[in-house]
């Protein structure tokens, strides 16, 4: 039997998920591959917090990065530490050493992917990172692979299991944002900063990466227009079940005729959608390909085994790529990229406002959309008292620029206490 030796790069919630995995499925796995494989080493910073854990005699620990990269046996390393500078520091050392390289770090590769599997490809060596994006399902594959005889048009899902949780926790268990982030935070969904997943920065950098695949296109982080679940209340909730909408974060990556635009926001989805009824930590993501049409994945996108599983199942590809002698002879494409303005993308929104209790105040606001060409789909008012009131207005389809624009000037009528949401509708 063959024999591979690995080391990874941290040992938190999918390392350690690593470690059982391996020792959960071995057999199953080394008969596949007819290959045996083995962890030798694992760099980790707080060495007592280790010694404590439930791990195989056989592996060695080490704070020292040297250890590994010195050592010839080690022919893939794994990297579950997070972190930009760090771990790609240590990435590009693994290449020159021709080590082949699986992460799951989706900051790194989000802002770093192509110029990695650059250098991969010059040192002839494997870089995957099936992981990085919607945890154990198997999306960065299908699009270098299975979808790639398509040009793929459009791609949308929930990307993120952190604000899934929340979302779903607040709408079915009432409970609060606090509460459910704190409850994904120990169940080991959420980032060490839990401010990427609320603030969509987790979602963006996964919809980077999807849409450098999938459309072959040198977009970066960078390039997503952002926007979190920070202000998504209680109130938002019952007034989207209310309408037959669920609340969800969505990361979308569309072709338009004008470029590419790359979106990670709060939408509200009609019930009866696939998408709205993906519920705690799963993800989903559609694809639509102009030959395949669309295609669904589903599973989970966060914790240790769903996301040690596509991080063992990369090894498997790059053990696999060693016993055909095809490591790092995979070529990848890519495009020059035009980016739509954020603007001018088109949606009908729900918009929330505290305004004062008064004759003229509807009239005022209504008026405003009026002047800028916007229609009101529905106006309600909703709970008030003697002295202020809630409304909520659903427009139709209108460019972002001017729906923000629109809401500058409401904001400014002395009537209207504040702008408490908007919220674009999906209507797929
Ligand atoms: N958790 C999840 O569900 C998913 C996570 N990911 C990604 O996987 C990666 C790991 O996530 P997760 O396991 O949750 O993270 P954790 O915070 O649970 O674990 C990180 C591990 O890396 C070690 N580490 C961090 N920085 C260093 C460093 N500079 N030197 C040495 N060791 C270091 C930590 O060691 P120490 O404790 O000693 O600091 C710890 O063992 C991240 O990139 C994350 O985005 C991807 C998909 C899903
Ligand atoms: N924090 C991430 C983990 C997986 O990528 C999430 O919540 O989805």
């Amino acid at each position: 039997m063959k024999h591979v030796a690995i080391a990874l790069l941290g040992c938190g919630t999918v390392g350690k998920g690593v470690v059982d995995l391996l020792s959960r499925n071995g057999q199953l796995i080394e008969e596949q591959l007819e290959t045996h494989i083995s962890i030798k080493r694992i760099l980790i910073r707080d060495l007592p917090k280790y010694e404590q854990m439930d791990l195989p005699d056989t592996i060695a620990l080490t704070t020292d990065f040297n250890d590994i990269i010195n050592d010839d046996e080690i022919e893939i390393v794994v990297e579950v530490m997070g972190s930009a500078d760090f771990a790609k520091e240590c990435i590009e050392q693994c290449f020159k050493r021709g080590k082949s390289v699986v992460s799951a770090n989706k900051d790194l590769i989000a802002d770093y992917g192509i110029p990695l599997l650059k250098l991969s490809q010059e040192n002839n060596v494997d870089f995957q990172f099936e992981a990085s994006v919607a945890g154990g399902i198997p999306v960065i594959r299908p699009m270098y692979s299975s979808l790639n005889s398509n040009r793929i048009e459009r791609i949308i899902g929930i990307m993120n299991g952190t604000t899934n949780y929340i979302l779903t926790n607040m709408t079915e268990r009432g409970l609060s944002y606090e509460t459910a982030l704190k409850e994904a935070q120990e169940k080991g969904y959420a980032e060490a900063d839990p401010t990427n997943d609320v603030s969509g920065y987790d979602a963006a950098r996964k919809i980077a990466i999807l849409a450098t695949l999938g459309f072959h296109s040198a977009v970066t982080f960078r390039d997503v227009s952002v926007e979190g679940i920070e202000k998504i209340t209680h109130e938002d909730i019952e007034h989207a079940s209310e309408m037959g909408y669920a609340v969800k974060l969505l990361a979308i990556a569309q072709q338009n005729d004008d470029g590419i635009s790359l979106n990670v926001h709060p939408a509200f989805i009609p019930r009866s959608h696939p998408l709205a009824n993906v519920g705690g930590a799963y993800n989903a993501v559609y694809v639509r390909g102009n030959c395949v049409g669309d295609v669904m994945f589903y599973g989970q996108g966060a914790g240790a085994f769903p996301t040690a599983s596509a991080v063992v199942s990369d090894v498997m590809n790059v053990i696999l790529h060693f016993n055909l002698t095809v490591t790092g002879k995979r070529k990848y494409v890519w495009h020059d990229t035009k980016l739509t303005d954020p603007r001018s993308i088109r949606a009908p929104y729900y918009l929330r406002m505290i305004v004062d209790n008064a004759p003229g105040v509807l009239s005022s606001i209504s008026g405003i959309f009026a002047e800028n060409r916007i229609s009101i789909r529905s106006l309600i008012q909703k709970d008030e008292t003697k002295e202020i009131a809630e409304i909520v207005i659903l427009i139709d389809a209108s460019a972002d620029g001017l729906v923000r624009d629109s809401l500058k000037k409401v904001t400014s009528l002395s009537c209207v206490r504040r702008v408490a949401n908007a919220i674009r509708v999906i209507e797929i």
